[in-house]
């Protein structure tokens, strides 16, 4: 039998070489199955049956592209007994396929990744591999139907168990901090009270979905590309609240390896990390460091100790003594676990604000004043923590209008610097689906692979990339359009400052201030002046279905943000890449951009780029990039919907934007 394939596939490609000069079409180049003397040289298979079974068209696809003419289509990863490759397949001939070897593993290693199948919304059927992880992971199963089948409800109690111990090591590490400091201030002391634990839980639905994946039902081909039906993987959610991670305290097992851990308290001037940012008035919120003599007040305070800044305050994390320099490796410790993140190149520190003076001495006042710093004191950490993480300047909270020390956020909303999460029944779609390059330094997009699919290109087709040298965005591309960075999976990019095409993955450097306007609720500036082209965020938040996100009442559905690019489009342009799929909703997860108010002359304007999901398929992430030097502490703003006339429409608010341009109302 191998003999007479291999005959076939000799045969064969001694004619293709035969015909290579013919040019056109692969179809125009594949030779006559008749040869001259009237023998059957080889067969096609018949075309696909139509078969209209309750309105639906059964067929299946092998391999991972068809050809949309129609026409028969030569496949490089399989064969059929008799030797040939070609054209489309009905589900009853399926089972003649042979994979060749190479495929035959990725399609196992592709399916050994994950129990759930993934189900992607996309019309983009080129990418969705469906019967080939479909195929696969039924073998798999099969494999595994003769194997003990994985006890996940064991895991999950394992898991649990876990997070509980670590609950418990916290919780006795706040209570060393908190006796070791008994007679401090209020301050300290409540925020070792209202430090919370983390825990592991399913959330309400997700038991169901969790049971299910314990049998996983393979979706059928149909439901893979017609619907968006939710796949049966589980999601454990850590409820830990995000507001209040615990503290961490001396008790916290020690850094792993030789490296000594030191405590750095930010307000000290031993501490690695304030020593290297400070004075920086820069980076100081107004309303809480103006110092009477000119000298910033965070580096006056760090020569003092003050009872306001002592152990237990939110501000301590435990570095590695093993620090040298500005750009090392640091380890940051949060509640006893470990975080590595060789990409925290600047940590900037998160210094307690100045308390503001007591006008009145009476008990009621200080009390709810103490109440309102430490609100604001908590938010902030969690926030840093987070920030910080993820190697992101600092973010401060200032009210200089009012008593509300901080915006009104949910009290599970969880800060995600610069990622999404997806909802159930969304998933991301796999790495494997991901461009990636080849190059050493993407210098040119033309010899950049990640460039292939993009609409970057200029008069004589020649891809160009969205950043100049200095890493600022150029303005040289048509609204709507994607662009694609490289990503993790590239040659060229071990970590976000190396490649000059990954400017919207490089950690925020520009501190933001989230500060009370008087007549737009809570805005967003920085403390640094900003240059045009600067990319400062992207939106973060949850991603949820664009159905989810129109059944969201009006008032929920202030911080959604739909990612079709509409918000790029003028009156007249027509927006390319539309697809229309997804929201964002930031009420429960997000970043400080969810801020970011709307004006009529913004400063900042959106656009569209991708590096962890595939283009076109209704993903990107929203950049935010300054589109005009914008002067320290100028309020940040875009333009919620450019294409907007200035006339009333019915559920419109009044727009309070102040500018000469204003149009009026506010439109979602
Ligand atoms: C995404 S939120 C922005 C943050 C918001 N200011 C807050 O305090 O949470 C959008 C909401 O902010 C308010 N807003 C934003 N820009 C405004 C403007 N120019 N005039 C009046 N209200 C504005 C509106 O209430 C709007 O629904």
């Amino acid at each position: 039998m191998q003999d007479e394939i291999t005959e076939i596939s000799n045969k064969k490609t001694r004619d293709e070489d035969d015909n290579s000069d013919s040019g056109g079409s692969l179809f125009s180049r594949s030779p006559s199955p008749v040869t001259e003397d009237g023998k059957e040289r080889w067969r096609m298979s018949d075309p696909p049956q139509e078969i209209f079974d309750d309105g639906e068209w059964k067929f299946q696809i092998i391999g991972e592209e068809v050809d949309h003419n129609g026409q028969v289509v030569e496949w490089e990863d399989w064969y059929r007994k008799d030797g040939s490759n070609t054209t489309w397949e009905t589900a009853e001939t399926i089972s003649d396929v042979q994979w060749k070897q190479a495929r035959q593993k990725a399609r196992h290693e592709m399916a050994s990744k994950s129990l759930s199948m993934k189900v992607i919304t996309t019309t983009d059927i080129h990418n969705t591999e469906t019967h080939l992880r479909n195929d696969a992971y039924n073998e798999k199963m099969k494999k595994y139907s003769k194997q003990k089948e994985p006890n996940l409800f064991e895991q999950m109690e394992k898991l649990m168990a876990k997070h509980e111990a670590l609950d418990r090591i916290a919780a006795q590490g706040s209570a060393t901090v908190e006796r070791s400091q008994a007679g401090s201030s209020k301050v300290s002391r409540s925020s070792s009270r209202l430090s919370s634990k983390s825990s592991a839980t399913l959330l309400p639905g997700h038991a169901e979905s969790f049971a299910k994946s314990r049998h996983p039902s393979v979706p059928s081909i149909s439901h893979s590309y017609a619907s968006s039906k939710p796949s049966s993987s589980m999601t454990i959610l850590s409820s830990a609240s995000p507001l209040s991670p615990p503290l961490p305290s001396k008790s916290i097992p020690s850094l792993k390896g030789k490296e000594k851990a030191v405590i750095c308290h930010f307000s000290s001037p031993e501490c690695p990390s304030s020593r290297e940012s400070l004075p920086l008035d820069n980076h100081q919120p107004s309303s809480t460091f103006s110092s009477s003599s000119g000298e910033p007040t965070a580096y006056k305070r760090s020569k003092q100790s003050s009872p306001q800044h002592s152990d237990s305050e939110s501000s301590q994390l435990l570095f590695s003594s093993s620090n040298r320099g500005r750009k090392r490796s640091r380890h940051l410790i949060m509640s006893g676990s470990e975080v590595e993140d060789a990409d925290i190149r600047e940590i900037s520190p998160f210094i307690p604000p100045k308390v503001a003076p007591h006008k009145k001495n009476s008990a009621a006042s200080s009390s709810s004043m103490d109440d309102s710093l430490h609100r604001r004191l908590e938010l902030e950490k969690a926030w840093n923590i987070e920030a910080q993480r993820m190697g992101a300047a600092p973010i401060y909270f200032v009210n200089d209008i009012d008593d509300e020390p901080i915006p009104s956020v949910d009290p599970h909303f969880r800060y995600i610097e610069k990622s999404y999460e997806f909802a159930p029944g969304i998933e991301k779609p796999s790495d494997e689906f991901l461009l990636r390059c080849s190059c050493k330094k993407c210098t040119k997009a033309i010899y950049c692979d990640c460039q292939h699919p993009s609409f970057m290109l200029d008069e004589k087709n020649v891809p160009f990339f969205a950043y100049d040298k200095y890493g600022l965005f150029a303005f040289n591309i048509n609204k709507g359009i994607e662009v694609i960075e490289c990503n993790k999976l590239c040659k060229c990019a071990k970590s976000p400052g190396q490649c000059p095409n990954r400017v919207s993955q490089i950690p925020r450097k520009h501190p933001i201030e989230i500060f009370k306007t008087p007549t737009r609720g809570w805005g967003v500036r920085s403390t640094e002046a900003i240059k045009k082209g600067q990319v400062l965020g992207i939106y973060t938040g949850l991603v949820i279905t664009r159905e989810a996100a129109n059944a969201l009442p009006g008032p929920l559905a202030k911080y959604r943000f739909d990612l079709d690019g509409d918000e790029l489009a003028n009156e007249e342009e027509e927006n390319p890449s539309t697809l229309g799929l997804y929201s964002v909703d930031s009420r429960l997860h997000g970043n400080w951009t969810r801020f970011i108010n709307h004006s009529c002359s913004p400063n900042l304007q959106i656009y569209l780029v991708v590096h962890d999901t595939p283009p076109g398929i209704g993903l990107p992430y929203i950049a935010f990039v300054a589109n005009q030097n914008i002067p320290i502490r100028k309020e940040l703003t875009f333009d919620y919907n450019p294409g907007q006339s200035s006339t009333l429409e019915e559920g419109a608010d009044p727009c309070h934007c102040g500018s000469n341009e204003c149009r009026g109302f506010l439109f979602f």
